[in-house]
């Protein structure tokens, strides 16, 4: 049947998304009962982009933060590949903006920390990720934001390739050197789309906008744009110096992390550095040696080979329920 290789491991439920050449399945995970988001994607539809999945692949098992989706457990078969993914049940900021019309500067703050913590983090880790946008951060249920790559554009920095038709779907957020077609630094792109996102944020509106793409790249290029009178002159400084059409004139993400705006309610700079660490979890170790009946030193060696198979996802959801205060607990005992 359909998707065989995940019966008994996850229990399938909606389409929870779906674009290009991935589809995104609501499911649980059977021995926790946690929910997770497991894209599917097909091979023959990925072409000559297959490689890209593998370094999409690659980068997650690096990037281990608070503020990215975390992967759990990779599953290749002849025709597909499977990435079982940190589930977030308020969805897409997107959705949260429009419901909200726009945001106060204090909510906008809290989240743009969040994204700023997220996007220097994957900066550091070497990483762009070239399509930020509402659409591409999720909500968690304590209404954290959660980067996620939809459509395998993040790649390691640097390196221009006019991918911009094949997988940023609006580009609405790309920076004037994307849109010309010039080489371009991914670190610095991601810096203008930021901008994008907080002016989305303050004014539930973008800044450059227009039905006709070949306009809408004019205006960006121009980077010629109208803020509401309403907006404090520190949201509109600090979008100024994101907005700014020469990448060299652009503010740093080493600048924005301790920008006036952004350190208003807190007086710190934004903290991007990871809060996970490598070391296993005794109460989930435990749990998952009693279950498989192997010593806990056995079942440490295990884990910590990381192999991004069931185990990597059962020990991940496990910790999971952990740090929501849930039991630590499997439910079925094999
Ligand atoms: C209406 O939507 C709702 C409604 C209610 C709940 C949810 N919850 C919910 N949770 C989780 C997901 C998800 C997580 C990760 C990835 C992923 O592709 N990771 C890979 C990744 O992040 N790489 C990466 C990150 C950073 C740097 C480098 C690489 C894909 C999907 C989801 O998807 C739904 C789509 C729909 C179309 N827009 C985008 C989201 N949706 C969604």
């Amino acid at each position: 049947s359909e998707y065989s290789e995940l019966r008994g491991l996850y229990h399938l439920r909606e389409t929870i998304g779906s674009g290009g050449f991935a589809k995104v399945k609501l499911a649980y995970h059977a021995l926790t009962g946690e929910r997770v988001a497991i894209k599917i994607m097909d091979k023959r539809k990925l072409g000559e982009d297959l490689p890209r999945v593998k370094t999409e692949i690659d980068a997650m098992k690096n990037l281990w933060h608070q503020h990215i989706c975390k992967l759990f457990q990779v599953i290749e078969t002849e025709t597909k590949f499977y990435m079982v993914l940190e589930y977030c049940p308020e969805g897409e900021l997107f959705d949260y903006i429009v419901s909200k019309d726009k945001l106060s500067e204090d909510e906008a703050r809290i989240f743009f920390r969040q994204i700023v913590s997220a996007v220097a983090y994957i900066h550091s880790n070497g990483y762009a990720h070239r399509d930020l946008k509402p659409e591409n951060l999720l909500l968690d249920e304590d209404q954290n934001l959660k980067l996620i790559d939809f459509g395998l554009c993040a790649k390691p920095k640097g390196g221009m390739d006019n991918h911009l038709q094949t997988c940023c779907g609006s580009p609405a957020y790309a920076a004037p050197e994307l849109v010309s077609g010039l080489e371009y630094l991914g670190s610095e792109a991601d810096l203008w789309s930021m901008g994008i996102l907080l002016y989305a944020l303050l004014c539930g509106y973008l800044p450059f906008d227009d039905d006709r793409i070949k306009n809408l790249y004019e205006k960006i290029q121009s980077g010629k744009y109208e803020t509401p009178s309403w907006l404090g002159e520190e949201s509109k400084l600090l979008i100024s110096q994101m907005l700014q059409v020469n990448p060299k004139h652009r503010i740093t993400i080493r600048h924005l992390l301790k920008h006036p705006w952004l350190t208003k309610d807190t007086n710190v700079p934004v903290e991007w550095q990871s809060k996970y660490n490598r070391k296993v979890d005794e109460d989930c170790l435990t749990e998952l040696a009693v279950h498989y009946g192997k010593s806990k030193e056995e079942m440490e060696y295990m884990v910590t080979e990381w192999k991004y198979d069931y185990l990597t996802a059962t020990y991940f959801l496990l910790l999971e329920k952990k740090l929501k205060g849930r039991p630590v607990r499997l439910l079925t005992k094999s």
